[in-house]
């Protein structure tokens, strides 16, 4: 098995002026969790739209467990379980219908899907909402059926983008405890956030992006030394904007 399980090189992604991610390398070793942290606009959704296939690059390659994504996807995709950000899922579909979709686009046996399907939905708090239109889920609902149709298909590495954003807190439980069983069986979860209380708690690792380029990448103990990891955050993504009389007539 290849080392790392998410390999990143060289990625480039221009929005017409606008250099969004510019040349983004980065290597997750296979069984860590690893936190990609970065301010509003950095370049994350960026950077893992573009490694896991969903946005073309203007250059650079991504791996996945040694299978180039953009040209053996499916190899790649098959080992691959995505959370992407703004979760575009066909959501005229009930909950229970989405995922049997999912499954039967992954070539899944029917049988495999509802089992599968059954003890998703009821672990992640879903299972009254089985028959609800995904569109009527609320955001933090429609996160955790995005997670469920993420770990469908039993995938060995976990791409997701803010998982634990608008969950409520025994929901990001569950959640973690999901994603510590996938990790303690060997898988491998990469995913971004902004709440580094999160990222101190859960991860190996952890990558600082900031203007399209990553600034620090490591273990959490190295990237952080003695220090609080908001701290590095903070300064490696350009500081505080410190208010002078901006604003003054907010009182
Ligand atoms: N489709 C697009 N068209 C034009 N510009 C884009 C597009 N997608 C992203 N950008 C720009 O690329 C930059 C990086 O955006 P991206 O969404 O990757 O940041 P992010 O780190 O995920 O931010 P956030 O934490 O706010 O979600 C931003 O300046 C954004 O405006």
């Amino acid at each position: 098995m290849s080392e790392n399980a998410f390999e990143l090189r060289g990625l480039v992604k221009r929005f017409g002026e606008k250099v969004a991610v510019n040349g983004v390398d980065l290597a997750v070793p296979t069984g860590s969790f690893f936190g990609l942290l970065g301010p509003n606009g950095a370049g994350k959704t960026t950077s893992l739209s573009m490694a896991v296939g969903l946005l073309r690059p203007d250059a650079g390659t991504a791996y996945v467990l040694g299978h180039d994504v953009w040209r053996d996807p499916v190899g790649a995709k098959q080992l691959l379980g995505v959370l992407p950000d703004a979760v575009r899922m066909f959501d005229r579909l009930t909950g229970l219908e989405l995922l049997t979709y999912t499954g039967m686009l992954r070539g899944m046996p029917a049988e495999q899907i509802a089992t599968r399907a059954g003890e998703l939905l009821d672990v992640l708090g879903l299972a009254d909402a089985g028959s609800t239109l995904v569109v009527d889920y609320s955001a933090g609902m429609k996160k955790k059926i995005g997670l469920a149709c993420a770990l469908l298909h039993g995938p060995r590495l976990l791409v997701l983008d803010e998982p634990f954003e608008a969950v409520d807190p025994v929901s990001a439980a569950t959640i973690r405890d999901i994603l510590h069983r996938f990790v303690g069986s060997g898988g491998t979860v990469i995913f971004s956030s902004h709440v580094m209380e999160v990222v101190e708690r859960l991860c190996s690792h952890v990558a600082i992006l900031a203007d399209g380029v990553i600034k620090v990448v490591g273990t959490l103990d190295e990237v952080r030394g003695d220090r609080p990891l908001e701290e590095i955050f903070v300064e490696q993504a350009g500081g505080r904007t410190s208010l002078g009389e901006e604003l003054a007539w907010l009182k």
